[in-house]
């Protein structure tokens, strides 16, 4: 159990926030416990017929109750007030450009996509209202699928917060910092970081040093969780002590609030008269966490051929179907590559998955000849064709094939076993490049009948 957890007091100015220090318990999906006041957590039981210091015990379920024992996940919450008191008189609430899926609001283009970064925009954006959704899959109320978007932030939730009923939230950041309130403790990220928030667990999201854009993969799905990694064995990819849930740490905080709440891809707002993020100890497994994407241990080929990307899961979000994922969270980072007689970057395929692009920083060995930047996206939907853009395929096709490290790289991939619609907003952005669908017509032909 660690006990060295922050004490948020009632002060929130600036400085007394970025004083605070964020700790953190290692693990993936442990048992965990913690508590911010000493003997917060009752011992032996979960529900004693009074908490300590006055504290209410809340269960939350992030599983069903009678789900088997790998995918059962809940935790245990003591909190001074339980959730029914921080709730107000909802009203429907401006969702900006979040949208959830089902929204067939425009025809599914078949054409390769890709976005330059969306702008930052100058005036203030909280997370709430800079969430721009670029695709969305399946359909939320099944609990199957997913969206897309990508967040521009300008400025910190003050005195708001909220949850995500619709799903879990899997941050990307791609520029700027965050400091995620959650009501299980702080987790801070940078651009090479993740975190992931379990769906109705609720946060304030705030800047940590400026403007910040990054990509959010919203999870209606199974919660994300390692893959296998079969004959690989028992290390590797994404190792479980690399995964940090935060310790305790609770506001006690009385002010008029605002709790945004989206449920059936409605933003409801009510609201409150303090702050939710009450809980002083919790203990369990369904906990958010974070996870830097550069302890990533890539495996690859040795010795020939390229891999399939699910080489380089970090999570995935499985589906009812065994190898059938709702979602795959797949990194290309930093690596080397050495196989002989082989044409490296990613091979042309069409692919029964539907695969939504992002780009952290560097540059992606597919897509050399420019147009894929950090913060831009792109989306390669379901059975349609794509691969290395003009330059990659000329470069890669005649490089002297010495081992060569990919250096200062990190593309990410989305991928759903489900197509993904594009929103009205994304297919008429000034950041939809027109003229990306040509871009296999600038391959030329080569074929010679006479020279085998
Ligand atoms: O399309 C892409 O760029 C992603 C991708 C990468 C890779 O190494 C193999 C297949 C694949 O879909
Ligand atoms: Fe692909």
């Amino acid at each position: 159990m660690n006990l060295q957890s922050p004490k948020t007091g009632s002060d929130r100015d600036g400085s007394v926030a970025s004083a605070i220090q964020a700790g953190y318990m290692s693990g993936f999906g442990n048992g965990f416990e913690t508590e911010a006041l000493p003997g917060a957590l009752p011992l032996g039981r979960n529900s004693p017929q009074r908490c300590a210091y006055g504290l209410y015990a809340e269960q939350l379920s992030g599983s069903p109750f009678t789900a088997p024992r790998t995918t059962n996940e809940r935790s245990w919450l003591y909190r001074i007030r339980p959730t029914v008191s921080h709730w107000g008189e909802f009203a429907k609430a401006d969702i900006g450009l979040w949208r959830t899926a089902p929204a067939p609001e425009i025809d599914l283009p078949i054409a390769p996509l890709r976005w330059d970064p969306l702008p930052i925009p100058a005036e203030p954006v909280s997370f709430l209202e800079g969430v721009r959704t670029l695709t969305t899959a399946g359909d939320a109320t099944t609990h199957a699928g997913m969206g897309a978007h990508v967040y521009l932030i300008t400025r910190s939730m003050v005195d708001e917060y909220f949850y995500d009923a619709d799903g879990e939230l899997l941050f990307v950041p791609q520029q700027g910092s965050l400091r995620l309130w959650t009501e299980f403790g702080i987790i801070d990220i940078e651009p090479g970081e993740i975190a992931v928030i379990p769906r109705g667990v609720k946060i304030r999201v705030e800047l940590k040093d400026g403007p910040a854009r990054g990509y959010l993969c919203e999870n209606y799905g199974g919660a994300f969780t390692l893959p296998e990694r079969g004959p690989i064995g028992a290390n590797c990819l994404a190792n479980q002590r690399d995964f940090l849930t935060p310790v305790a740490a609770y506001e006690d905080r009385e002010v008029p609030s605002r709790l945004h709440v989206k449920w059936g891809g409605i933003l409801w707002s009510a609201t409150i008269n303090q702050s939710p993020l009450d809980v002083v100890a919790w203990h369990g497994n369904y906990a958010p966490y974070k996870y830097d994407l550069r302890r990533y241990s890539p495996v690859g080929p040795v010795l020939y051929d390229h891999a399939d990307p699910s080489i380089f899961t970090v999570l995935t979000s499985p589906s009812e179907t065994p190898g059938t994922a709702n979602i795959d969270f797949v990194i290309f980072p930093d690596r080397w590559l050495v196989a002989e007689n082989t044409f490296r970057p990613p091979w042309y395929h069409m692919n029964v998955m539907s695969e939504f692009m992002g780009l952290v920083y560097g540059q992606y060995d597919a897509k050399t000849g420019g147009g894929f930047v950090p913060g831009g996206a792109s989306l390669h939907n379901m059975m349609l064709p794509h691969g290395p853009d003009l330059d990659a395929f000329e470069t890669a096709s005649h490089i002297e094939l010495k081992p060569h490290r990919l250096e200062h790289t990190l593309a990410f991939m989305f991928e759903s076993r489900f197509p993904q619609r594009v929103t009205a907003y994304a297919a008429s952005s000034d950041a939809l490049q027109k003229d990306y669908g040509g871009y296999g017509h600038k391959m030329t032909k080569h074929f010679d009948p006479s020279r085998p």
